[in-house]
């Protein structure tokens, strides 16, 4: 879809009425920003159902009646039930887990997805089907009160449940596991190369010692060395944002690196020289990551 074929963009927003849902602004922003200068109105989609077959249903007549070009969907528990579903029903595109949203040399709109297990960023089209649907985690875009521009707001009538195959019998709180690592100004993370429990337990340590917040890649958590996904950095897990990122034994996944692409400064400890980590890094070291880890924690 080339830029000025986009002609009204849609945000799903999952929040209340009166209080969007933080994602809401950042997906919106990123998009006003897209495509400033262009004529796109853009438009809230307020939709309160909680069940997600209820959610596609009701979206479903909404898209039908307003035909927008590019509808985007904050990639929560809920969103990621929702877009696929409707991409099935509207028999059009989905880029899912985006890292960004691009207009390319060819004044195309890209979706940057991470493929092959991380190793490269795939540019993803969705030339003819309409909408294109693009899923991205929240935090993901950045947001800034002065990046608000005017858009429409529609309220979506739910269906009634009865509808729906599926039926929300009982729902159940999960307490707040939130790690601090979203808003750490300073970050250690884990890889696979730090090979422990005991070793994530002193980044962990460390983190405590210096106010600051410990992360991990996927590995550390499929091991079960300590951490849970929600100390998980990356396209499947939280973007970061801290002064300072130090990674250890990581290898620098896109999938890792979509999380800590906005990090002011990072560090990364590698031994191997040629790990791809550490083209993206500001400061990178040599070293054997528990030898670091060890002297960290005697120094600090
Ligand atoms: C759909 C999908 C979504 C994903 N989402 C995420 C995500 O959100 N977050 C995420 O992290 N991953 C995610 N992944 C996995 C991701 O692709 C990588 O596999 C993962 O990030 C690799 O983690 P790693 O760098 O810790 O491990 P590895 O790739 O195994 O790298 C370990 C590194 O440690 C180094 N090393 C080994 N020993 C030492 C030592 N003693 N000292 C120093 N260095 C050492 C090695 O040289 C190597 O570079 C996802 C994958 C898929 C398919």
């Amino acid at each position: 879809m080339k830029k000025s074929e986009i002609k009204k963009v849609m945000v799903y927003d999952q929040g209340l009425a009166g209080q969007p849902h933080p994602s809401f602004w950042q997906n919106m922003a990123k998009l006003q920003r897209l495509l400033q200068g262009e004529q796109v109105e853009f438009v809230r989609l307020c939709c309160h159902c909680e069940n997600p077959q209820q959610a596609v249903l009701s979206i479903e007549q909404v898209i039908k009646a307003e035909s927008p070009d590019l509808l985007v969907i904050a990639a929560t528990p809920l969103g990621e039930e929702v877009a696929p579903a409707l991409g099935v029903r509207l028999k059009t595109g989905v880029a899912a887990h985006c890292a960004d949203i691009v207009i390319n040399g060819e004044d195309r709109i890209a979706y940057m997805v991470p493929a092959f297990g991380g190793k490269v960023i795939g540019e993803i089209f969705i030339p003819g089907s309409r909408p294109a649907i693009a899923t991205v985690k929240p935090g993901v875009f950045s947001y800034d009160k002065k990046d608000a521009a005017d858009y429409r707001e529609i309220l979506c009538d739910c269906i009634s449940e009865d509808s729906c195959g599926l039926r929300i019998v009982e729902t159940e709180e999960i307490a707040q596991q939130q790690s601090a690592i979203e808003k750490a100004e300073l970050i250690f993370c884990g890889g696979f190369g730090i090979g422990s429990k005991e070793s994530w337990q002193k980044l962990e340590a460390l983190a405590k010692k210096t106010g600051g917040g410990a992360g991990c890649t996927r590995p550390v958590v499929d091991m079960d060395w300590g951490p849970d996904e929600y100390y998980m950095i990356g396209t499947s897990g939280k973007t970061v944002r801290p002064k300072v990122y130090i990674g250890f034994g990581i290898s620098g996944a896109a999938h890792h690196l979509c999380g800590i692409k906005d990090a002011d400064i990072i560090i990364s400890i590698n031994n191997d020289k040629n790990a791809e980590v550490f083209a993206a890094s500001d400061y990178k070291a040599v070293l054997d990551a528990n030898q670091v880890i060890d002297r960290l924690a005697e120094k600090l």
